[in-house]
């Protein structure tokens, strides 16, 4: 493997704490899910914390903190408890996301160029301590120069629409516009991420994008999961994007 076909998976574990909020049990654990991925071959662990604690608990984000041993990616709203809670806990990388309270999940990227001044001072803010910042924004030119602008590291492109796609022709637009928005992040001097949507039968094609550093992927793992227990849903999907991108 070369720099250049080399492809990381960070594994999404909210889905794990929905099926435990849905009956306010203390099972199944995301905890336990972290650790059973990270021994599947995860790169690391990605968790968002909504304002509306629908999955994810803080108690959830401290004891990950302390117990995982790749790196943990922490999605959060741009707001000020999220930040001071990021100060806290300092994790390696926070990915700034939007939220609206009604939607059923991430439904578009951060808006980064309307809120250019903001979003730059939360990055520095985290910067300070040892937090990398991507930003998770739609495979658009001009939301990919603004965080450049701003000093953004990195960014992770929104595959939801591709995901989405209902005819092969819709996807192959999608697609060619999460390529277009990979060589544009490159070009800037972004690292670039990928993810939302991406399941067992889509995630392929991703991966072959030349320059793509990792996939975040969480629904589809857990989903699969329920049939082939967890660390066998990570380890395929694992080996399905890795010899994808060892044919860039
Ligand atoms: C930001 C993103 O794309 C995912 O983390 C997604 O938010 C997963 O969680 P939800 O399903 O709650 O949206
Ligand atoms: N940032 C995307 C992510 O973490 C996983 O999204 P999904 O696979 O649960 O749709």
């Amino acid at each position: 493997m070369t720099a250049a076909n080399r492809i990381l998976l960070g594994v999404n574990i909210d889905h794990v704490a929905t099926l435990r909020q849905a009956r306010g049990t203390r099972y199944p654990d995301p905890v336990k899910a972290a650790l059973d991925a990270e021994e599947a071959g995860a790169d690391g662990i990605t968790v968002h914390l909504r304002e509306d604690r629908r999955h994810i608990q803080d108690r959830d984000v401290r004891v990950l903190r302390e117990v995982l041993q790749t790196r943990m990616n922490f999605e959060m709203g741009v707001t000020e408890f999220m930040l001071a809670f990021a100060e806290e806990i300092r994790p390696a990388h926070a990915c700034f996301v939007p939220e609206t309270r009604q939607e059923l999940t991430t439904e578009g990227g951060l808006d980064v160029l309307a809120q250019e001044g903001r979003i730059r001072d939360a990055v520095q803010r985290l910067a300070q301590h040892g937090c990398e910042v991507s930003l998770f924004i739609d495979a658009d030119p001009r939301q990919i120069e603004a965080a450049a602008r701003i000093g953004a590291p990195a960014i992770e492109l929104h595959t939801g629409r591709y995901a989405d796609a209902q005819t092969p022709i819709e996807a192959a637009r999608e697609l060619a516009r999460i390529r277009d928005g990979v060589e544009c992040g490159l070009a800037h001097g972004l690292i670039v991420n990928a993810g939302h949507g991406l399941h067992y039968h889509n995630a392929e094609a991703v991966a072959a994008i030349a320059g793509i550093n990792e996939l975040n992927i969480g629904h589809a793992i857990v989903a699969h999961a329920l049939f082939v227990g967890f660390k066998q849903a990570v380890a395929e999907m694992k080996s399905l994007i890795v010899s994808a991108a060892s044919g860039r």
